[in-house]
């Protein structure tokens, strides 16, 4: 289905706050483009009198006078005008970048998996900036482009109409026939916008999958989904550009000879005597004047194209659907055992079920293991509990409670995930492992005690001070886990999922890590996704995910003994460990 472009009224839908400040600014801007008629009177006037053979000096003073106090008043119109149409769009830029983000934060985390960040921080920040650009210089030239010919066509009417509407044709033609060559290519407004977005997604994955790409040598121009992207981007441009050309130099062409309109028609008007020699010269200086502030027009037309896109991708952010909270909550400080009644989920509507009819109790302040093949559907199991997702159908539970019925902050407060890939912020150890928390110094000690991290901290010259990022210190993928075990450990949620958490870790450590986790995790429902079997060996619940489906469930010895699937993983984890050794 074609989509309808969002038009520019919901650029002031979104600054309807501002609504005051940019009408103050355009009235501003429309007073100062009046003055700057004020040259144009003046000369009128200084000829007159040189005509009627009436000049004299005060008068010609006070002309010149006249002059300089309307350019001395527009200039300073123009300079409120700009305060305010900048002040009004920078709020509104702000606004809008507060609320996409908010909204943005109310998605299920799905979202963030879906999207490309490339292509959210495009629509954050280079989208919402054309929308500031727009209304901080674009809102008081379209007051002047309308207003500006309209105050001319009006005066010059009263002076001349026939004149008046001779000064039409050039300005009807410069607008039909473009429109006309125009209509025979076909609009490639859309197609463009989104062979943009696709490029700069690809060139976004080019960056990022830089380690895979030197590996391989692969430049620029050998990347095939860039180089594609590229080509198409181009060949849109260019198609664009031939069709827009013709049209666009004829319409140039045609406005800017609009003084032969007006000067053979106004030379036979004067020598039949029905236009003043000084009309007919202002005549000729206003048709100038006219199509510039007319062309004016053209280039607003051409930024709102640009805008439309950017438009767009803000406008869908703002209309998806966010996930509904509910409202129940359940104390932070119980222990909660967890249910899956009947869950079936797939990621696209149609698609293959990614699980089906799952049905697991867990046991509250349980230890518990998600085990099975690739793709089975464990990681998906546990996302679904912490709300990344919807369920397609049946009902996840915590305590009883639905997840859907319990407040998402709830939600998020009764449960502490770590993945296996961590995201680290650019600050301080510390705050990395706080995360927004009040916690104490010592407690954040005592947390990264546990995850066997706090010895290589405090080998850090700056210890928990240290920074991450460009300029700080880099992160082992194991070193990054154990952080975010740090993380989940202070946060002391109910329930605690751990998806891989160790797996970047060496068997010293992994081993280290669990005999901290088991007193800390005594009274909470906890959730282990391991492929390392002896990692999970003491689950009070083992569940076996095979192709989006719980084929069995029951302790180590329980499935050993019934051997079928998780005996025979066991069996052959034992024997690849065992060569391994
Ligand atoms: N974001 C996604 N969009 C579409 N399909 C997905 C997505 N994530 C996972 N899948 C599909 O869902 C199925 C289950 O994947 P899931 O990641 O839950 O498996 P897993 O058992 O955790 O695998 P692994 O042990 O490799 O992490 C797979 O077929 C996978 O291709």
């Amino acid at each position: 289905m074609e989509q309808k472009r969002t038009g520019l009224s919901y650029v002031f839908t979104l600054a309807k706050e501002e609504r005051g400040k940019l009408s103050l600014g355009m009235l501003l801007a429309v007073f100062s483009s009046a003055l700057s008629f004020g040259p144009y009177l003046v000369v009128y006037q200084i000829l007159l009198l040189i005509i009627k053979q009436e000049v004299t000096l005060p008068a010609m003073l006070g002309w010149a006078g006249i002059g300089i106090a309307a350019a001395v008043l527009q200039a300073i119109l123009t300079s409120f005008a700009g305060i305010c149409s900048h002040t009004a769009a920078f709020n509104t830029m702000h606004r809008i970048k507060v609320r996409v983000l908010e909204h943005m934060s109310k998605f299920n985390l799905g979202f963030f998996q879906e999207h490309a960040p490339g292509q959210i921080k495009t629509t954050l920040f280079d989208d919402v900036d054309r929308i500031e650009t727009f209304l901080a210089h674009s809102t008081l030239e379209l007051a002047q482009a309308i207003v500006v010919p309209l105050m001319m066509f009006i005066f010059m009417l009263r002076l001349n109409w026939i004149m008046a509407l001779i000064m039409l044709v050039p300005m009807i033609l410069g607008i039909a026939i473009p429109m006309a060559l125009m209509g025979r290519y076909p609009d490639l407004t859309d197609e463009f916008a989104g062979d943009t977005e696709k490029l700069n997604a690809s060139a976004n994955e080019f960056i990022t999958a830089m380690p895979v790409i030197k590996m391989y040598h692969l430049t620029a121009e050998k990347f095939e989904q860039y180089r594609n992207s590229l080509k198409i981007y181009t060949d849109c441009w260019i198609k664009m550009c031939e069709s827009s050309c013709n049209p666009l130099s004829i319409a140039l062409v045609v406005l800017d000879s609009a003084i032969l309109f007006t000067l053979p028609v106004g030379g036979w008007l004067y020598l039949r005597d029905s236009l003043s020699a000084a009309s007919y010269l202002l005549f000729i200086l206003l048709t100038m004047c006219f199509f510039t502030s007319f062309l004016n027009m053209v280039t607003i037309a051409m930024q709102s194209m640009e805008l439309g896109s950017g438009l767009d991708n803000v406008k869908k952010i703002m209309d998806m659907e966010t996930m509904k909270s509910g409202q129940q909550t359940l104390s932070q400080t119980g222990c909660y055992g967890i249910d899956f009644d009947n869950v079936t989920f797939n990621y696209t509507q149609g698609g293959k079920d990614a699980l089906s009819d799952v049905d697991i109790h867990l046991e509250p302040g349980s230890l518990n293991a998600f085990v099975g093949p690739s793709g089975a559907g464990k990681t998906t199991a546990v996302q679904l509990l912490g709300r990344y997702w919807d369920v397609s159908s049946g009902t996840i539970k915590i305590g009883g409670v639905p997840v859907t019925e319990l407040q998402t902050e709830n939600l998020s407060d009764l449960t502490a995930f770590v993945f296996q890939d961590v995201f680290l912020l650019e600050d301080t150890l510390l705050e990395n492992i706080r995360m927004g928390t009040d916690a104490t110094e010592e407690q954040v000690r005592q947390a990264a005690k546990a995850a066997q991290i706090d010895d290589f901290i405090m080998s850090l010259p700056k210890g928990y001070a240290t920074r991450i990022g460009d300029e700080g210190v880099k992160l082992s993928g194991g070193q990054q886990q154990r952080i975010s075990i740090a993380r989940a450990i202070l946060k002391d949620a109910p329930i605690v999922v751990f998806d891989e958490a160790t797996s970047y870790s060496d068997i010293e450590n992994e081993h280290k890590i669990q005999l901290a986790l088991q007193n800390l995790l005594r009274g909470k429902t906890t959730i282990m996704i391991a492929h390392r079997l002896h990692t999970i060996r003491n689950a009070d619940k083992i569940v076996v995910f095979q192709d989006g489906r719980v084929v069995e469930q029951g302790t180590h010895d329980e499935l050993i003994a019934s051997g079928s699937t998780y005996s025979h993983m066991w069996d052959t984890y034992t024997r690849e460990t065992i060569g391994e050794e």
